[in-house]
């Protein structure tokens, strides 16, 4: 288990101390993180312990426990996933009683929802749909935009939804921490059952979450290690409250017990070349070495500021084709855009010029975000492949699922291995004959309970998650986004497969993504970063959240880069957004165009 890692991974994985490791891209962060965790599950010695890993997205959880699969490590006492699910699972279920606001029950509101109330609030306080409301709150229950007028409206949003007995992921966190300390029992509680947090991208945690973690391993004492890995210089959420706290501002938090720093050098992914592009944009003097095998290959690092916006899908036809031709797969080349709303309209023009290539663009998908959600989880289960290759996450899923079932319905179903085995057959055999999507999960959803001889209607919880989980689904549909879109239930199992094409998504969305090519446009200042999350702050702000921006996107490519900061793209009031400042003045030697072989 311990094979292929180099020295500072390898010291990484075996300490036994608290630890902060800072690793630059492409070092081997998620390498070294799932090592350490299979290492540390290996050497348990109690039964009633757990392990505890926070990423940023459930992608990336689901992703560690994908390669402890492939390392045949048994995980029934790791708990992976995001700070949100976390909190859901360990402190607001089992202990909403705690928690005035909560007692009567509550639903948490899907992404969508959340969107259009937000969006209903703009329209009444005319602020353009465009500009981004934080609607998270810190230790002390305050809002934190830039802009007070923004708070006022979040403040609004959450008064709205609690009146209907309903809580969004930021209200879910504070009031997790609020019930910590309040309550003793509960802090006691956490702090005996797990033995170990580690935190991936720690540069992105908020405050709260910071509070969160703090108020149990500060409980825990040397009884649970804290074991957080992430880049200070890839800290892109810094407008949502994201923040790379120093060492010792993270010992203040756990109670003031050491914290040993380690730090993870070298990059595996890209060549030198690609590295010293994207070191324009690092805020530290520290060396980045190429250690892969194609450290010193040239391949093609391009900057266009000429093509007009509208000729841009021509462009990237031509790339995505040279590539493909050249034998780059097509999931091994990515197009990164600015924002979530520049995705559907490329990915579109792109699959009409190039209609034999798959493209993967995850903005697409007919399923709510909401992945707490009893009826998400059903899904994955009816979407996905039934192969060897998905079996252990299969099982894996299913048994999380009963969990929740078991939550819901008081403990009726069994979770022991044979019982897994059972209700996964059962899913299985249930294979409705419809072809609409929607239709067709209805009515699997509907056999798999009739199968467990449950009354969906008992379970008030689970029907109101059916009726948002449903709803979102429909909500997409009919939005201007999903004109085109198929809704056929083939469409819907595509979502579960791994991606074999092209990929478009934002610089957000393509964190932790390695590619052969990538195609990044939008390079304008007020895209990148976006105009809202760095207006009226300082020059400093404004630049380091651009430099992390260019850092991200650089880093992704092991080989090719294809940078455009593209003409004609104008702002409402007639102003013509520019380069980036920070690439415009980037010391770089670019090639001619992709075609020029070298
Ligand atoms: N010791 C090693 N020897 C060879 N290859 C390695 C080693 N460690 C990591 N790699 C490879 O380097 C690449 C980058 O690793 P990984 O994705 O874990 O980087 P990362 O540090 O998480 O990057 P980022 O911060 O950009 O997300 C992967 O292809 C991985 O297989």
């Amino acid at each position: 288990m311990l094979d292929g890692l180099n020295s500072n991974q390898l010291d990484a994985v075996t300490t036994d101390k608290n630890a902060l490791v800072i690793a630059c891209p492409g070092s081997g962060k998620t390498r070294v993180l799932t090592r350490k965790i299979a290492y540390e599950l290996e050497r348990f010695d109690s039964k009633k312990k757990f392990i505890v890993a926070l990423t940023y997205t459930n992608r990336a959880a689901e992703e560690i426990q994908r390669r402890l699969d492939d390392l045949g490590i048994p995980q029934e006492q790791l708990w992976a996933g995001t700070i949100h699910s976390f909190c859901y699972q360990w402190i607001i279920k089992p202990y909403s009683a705690y928690e005035p606001a909560l007692v009567n029950g509550f639903s948490i509101i899907d992404d969508n929802k959340k969107r259009k109330i937000l969006n209903e609030l703009k329209k009444k306080h005319s602020i353009p749909f465009f500009s981004d409301i934080n609607t998270g709150l810190d230790r002390n229950a305050n809002y934190m935009n830039a802009d007070p007028y923004n708070n006022a409206i979040a403040k609004e949003f959450h008064e709205s939804i609690l009146e209907n007995k309903e809580i969004d992921f930021d209200l879910l966190l504070y009031y997790s921490y609020k019930m910590l300390i309040n309550n003793k029992k509960i802090r006691s509680h956490l702090a005996n059952i797990f033995s170990h947090i580690f935190v991936d991208e720690f540069q992105d945690t908020q405050d709260l979450q910071y509070a969160i973690i703090g108020q149990v391993l500060t409980v825990a004492g040397d009884k649970c290690k804290l074991f957080l890995v992430g880049d200070p210089d890839q800290a892109i959420y810094g407008s949502l409250g994201g923040t790379p706290k120093s060492l010792y501002e993270i010992q203040e938090e756990i109670g003031n017990q050491d914290i040993v720093f380690k730090e993870i050098p070298g990059n595996y992914r890209s060549t030198q070349r690609i590295v010293d592009f994207f070191r324009n944009f690092q805020s530290t003097e520290v060396n980045i070495e190429a250690l892969g095998q194609r450290a010193n290959e040239h391949g093609y690092i391009t900057l266009d500021t000429t093509t007009n916006k509208d000729n841009l899908y021509k462009e990237f036809a031509d790339i995505i084709t040279h590539n493909i031709k050249k034998g780059v797969k097509p999931s091994e080349i990515c197009i990164i855009a600015p924002q979530w709303y520049f995705l559907t309209p490329l990915a579109q023009k792109l699959k009409s010029v190039l209609p034999d290539i798959p493209f993967d663009a995850p903005g697409v998908s007919p399923l709510p975000t909401n992945r707490e959600s009893f009826w998400w989880k059903l899904s994955r289960l009816f979407l996905s492949e039934i192969t060897p290759k998905t079996s252990m996450s299969r099982f894996r899923w299913m048994s999380h699922l009963i969990n929740d079932l078991n939550g819901y319905t008081n403990g009726s179903l069994g979770n022991e291995y044979i019982d897994c085995r059972r209700y996964l057959k059962i899913i299985n055999s249930i294979k409705p004959n419809e072809s609409n999507g929607i239709l067709y999960l209805e009515k699997a959803f509907k056999a798999f309970f009739n199968k467990l001889e449950l009354d969906l209607n008992d379970y008030y919880v689970l029907v109101e998650q059916w009726d948002i989980f449903f709803d979102g689904i429909r909500t997409r549909y009919e939005s201007t986004d999903f004109i085109g879109t198929p809704d056929d239930i083939q469409y819907f199992k595509n979502i579960f497969k791994p991606s074999t094409g092209v990929v478009i998504n934002t610089c957000y969305g393509v964190k932790g993504e390695e590619f052969e090519t990538v195609i990044a446009f939008g390079l304008l200042w007020g895209y990148i970063p976006h105009w809202s999350s760095i207006r009226n702050q300082p020059n400093y702000i404004t630049e380091s959240a651009s430099n992390k921006l260019l850092y991200v996107i650089g880093s992704r490519a092991k080989k090719n880069l294809h940078l455009f900061a593209e003409k004609g793209r104008k702002a409402n009031s007639g102003y013509a957004y520019q380069t980036n400042h920070q690439l415009a003045q980037a010391k770089f030697e670019y090639d001619g165009t992709y075609y020029q072989e070298k």
